[in-house]
């Protein structure tokens, strides 16, 4: 049995739900406890992260910021870190689970050491995604680098001393947040030219905010396309509090907006630089009854929902949750200039085409979009593939909790990457599940 009282592997059966009621305090967000975990490691000296996240993803920063010599200590929902500052231990190996951001973060800081090799334990989701721009960009500057074809496993060596380099944020922010980390304890600093299209702006704007929470300098072009980070900084350790988590809560509020009811959703600060804060506007803009007071988003479900069409790429991972409430609404939604989504825990372009089409829906889908038509009638009834994602296990369970016959979705366990009280929190509010042995890895 895990902490959420679930078997280790599961499948899940959602059942139909009539209505959604009652009140939650939004989970920890992912984005900034791996961020503010990784600086408080950074720092020289002891640091209080309050409130951090219970994920796999959160476990698998502390389990390698502690094999680096971090100290890591929890203390009721709180981490204690005492840093490695400028010097995490050279010859180490470190696994990053399934955790992209995590992964890419210390690939970055690995420049530091004198060599740190990566291995992960999920080779046919985190091992199949790019790595290719960070060790480009970790070589450009000196570096040596080696990998599988721009994949894991893969080794990194420093020292390296800085200065002007470009990075690709074509495919994913995450290489150049995984630079802005580095950057601040390199002799020369960096001076971060961002190439390509830029994708993902909310999550670098997140990493300029830790930065700045841990007392290092760095300054940013409005479009982000230059970052600059003066070097022989230090990373002052301090006391921060993670804030609620937008990307998961995003799919609370698609499930209290397409169920009758009334939710009540708290802990989600209203400014706030996670992009999946706009999942309360999108699903406003599509119909749905969502009134804030102060930091409670109180959702009235159960209102008719229209399509819309919108740039997906500012709330990337809010995209799925929300194309649940498009594949209950009226009318055809797209996402464009989603592109970016292929590249995640899945294809989750073309697997959630695959998944909805099963589930009877019509999707259509480009190299960058995916398009929806919604029906106010799913029949559920069947079976559907959770692909290892969680993001797309939560997009399956809203779906189930509005079918009229229950859904099984395969792998369900893998909700614990970023929310693993999910199916809990949604039982809290009148939803019901079993939790039969799980047919997928
Ligand atoms: O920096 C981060 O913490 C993240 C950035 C985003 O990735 P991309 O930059 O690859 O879109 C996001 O999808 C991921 O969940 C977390
Ligand atoms: C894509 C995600 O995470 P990561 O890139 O950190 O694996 C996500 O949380 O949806």
């Amino acid at each position: 049995m895990s902490a959420d009282g679930l078997p280790e592997t599961f499948d899940v059966i959602v059942h139909p739900a009539a209505e959604l009621r009652g009140e939650l305090r939004a989970q920890p967000s992912k984005n900034y406890t791996t961020r503010y975990l990784l600086a408080a490691a950074l720092a020289d000296g002891e640091s209080q992260v309050v409130g951090v996240a219970t994920s796999e993803d959160a476990g698998a920063m502390l389990r390698c910021l502690g094999d680096w010599g971090a100290g890591v200590e929890l203390v009721g929902g709180d981490a204690v870190i005492r840093g490695f500052g400028a010097g995490p231990r050279a010859g180490v190996t470190l696994n990053p689970g399934n955790a992209g951001a995590v992964a890419r973060f210390l690939m970055g800081v690995a420049a530091l050491t004198t060599g740190t090799s990566f291995v992960t334990d999920y080779p046919d989701s985190l091992g199949r995604r790019p790595q290719g721009d960070l060790l480009e960009a970790l070589s450009r500057l000196g570096a040596r680098v080696q990998s599988r074809d721009g994949m894991f496993p893969l080794a990194i060596s420093g020292p390296v001393r800085g200065g002007v380099v470009e990075v690709s944020a074509e495919r994913s922010s995450q290489y150049a947040s995984a630079l802005m980390f580095l950057g601040p304890l390199l002799p020369d600093g960096l001076e971060l030219r961002l190439t390509g299209d830029i994708k993902s702006h909310a999550p670098l704007r997140q990493t300029l905010d830790t930065l700045a929470a841990f007392g290092v300098r760095a300054s940013a072009s409005d479009d982000l396309s230059r970052i600059s980070i003066p070097g022989g900084q230090a990373f002052r350790a301090g006391r921060v509090l993670v804030p609620g988590d937008y990307p998961g809560s995003a799919a609370i509020l698609a499930a209290a907006a397409t169920r009758p009811g009334e939710v009540r959703l708290s802990n989600l600060r209203e400014h706030d630089l996670q992009g999946e804060r706009e999942a309360v506007a999108v699903l406003r803009e599509m119909g749905a009854d969502l009134t804030r007071e102060g930091d409670t988003v109180v959702v009235r479900g159960g209102r008719p929902l229209r399509a819309v069409m919108r740039d997906g790429d500012g709330f990337t991972d809010a995209v799925q949750a929300l194309t649940a409430a498009a594949a209950l609404a009226h009318g055809t939604t797209t996402w464009e200039n989603v592109y970016t989504l292929r590249l995640k825990e899945c294809d989750r372009i073309s697997d959630t085409r695959r998944e909805l089409q099963r589930l009877g829906l019509t999707v259509t889908e480009t190299q960058d979009s995916l398009t929806v038509t919604g029906t106010p009638s799913l029949a559920g009834g069947v079976t559907a593939d959770g692909h290892g994602d969680h993001r797309m296990i939560m997009l399956l369970t809203v779906l189930g909790l509005s079918a009229q016959a229950p859904i099984r979705i395969t792998g369900a366990h893998h909700i614990r990457k970023s929310y693993p009280m999910f199916f809990r929190h949604l039982e809290s509010l009148g939803a019901r599940f079993e939790y039969p042995e799980a047919t997928r890895a």
